[in-house]
């Protein structure tokens, strides 16, 4: 990996809803004090909780997007996400910084980045409708069409992938995905 010894490696931790990318980086990060994770702009309702995110309109969305305020951004799931250019101040800061992506934008992602590596976390499927249902922030219809993503592929061309299984213990899963990410990870200087 070409890596630039002042940046973090953007970590882009990718997966069907309810997989577990907001857990897993919550927890990876208590292990791990070098990892940040990097807050987004969604058009989702401030009330709707779940992760720490700014919520804005759509109209101000696209403000922000004319005046190029973002890195990246994509729509899903009828909302529209973004990642702020702030990742670059975070990427001199960490050892990582964690992102929650869609699927869809990681060769995008990889092209603007650089130092991008992918973590894909996976789950049986009886296990994303199972913790989608518990975790109630959608409702059947929207867990309906989330469960039919499920099986959205990875594009090809990317050049560091790391996949993880979350379908038994969170604990199991967030050990694996350590020790998959520590190699990547800048040391944190002093
Ligand atoms: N390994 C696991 N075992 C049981 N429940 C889990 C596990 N991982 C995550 N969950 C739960 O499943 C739900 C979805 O997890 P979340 O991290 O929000 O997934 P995602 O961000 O991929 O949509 C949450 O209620 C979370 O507490
Ligand atoms: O194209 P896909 O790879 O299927 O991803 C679709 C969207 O799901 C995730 O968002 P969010 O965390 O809001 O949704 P989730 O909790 O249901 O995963 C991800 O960040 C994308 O914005």
């Amino acid at each position: 990996m070409s890596r630039s010894p002042q940046k973090a490696p953007v970590i882009a931790v990718v997966g069907p809803s309810g997989v577990g990318k907001d857990s897993l980086m919550d927890a990876l990060m208590q292990r791990h004090a070098g990892l940040l994770k990097q807050r987004r702009v969604i058009t989702r309702a401030p009330e709707l909780g779940g992760e720490d995110y700014e919520a804005v309109s759509e109209v101000e969305f696209a403000d922000l997007c004319a005046e190029r305020s973002f890195a990246l951004h994509w729509a899903a799931h009828g909302l529209f996400y973004a990642i702020p250019q702030q990742i670059e101040t975070a990427r001199r800061e960490a050892s990582g910084v964690l992102v929650n992506l869609s699927r869809k934008v990681l060769l995008e992602a990889q092209a603007v980045f650089g130092d991008l590596v992918v973590l894909s976390v996976t789950a049986k499927p009886e296990a994303l409708a199972a913790r989608l249902s518990a975790r109630g922030r959608e409702d059947t219809a929207e867990v309906e069409r989330r469960l039919a993503r499920a099986g959205t592929p990875l594009p090809a061309g990317l050049a560091h992938v790391v996949e993880v299984d979350n379908s038994g213990d969170l604990q199991t899963a967030v050990v694996a995905a350590e020790a998959a990410l520590l190699p990547w990870l800048q040391p944190v200087r002093a």
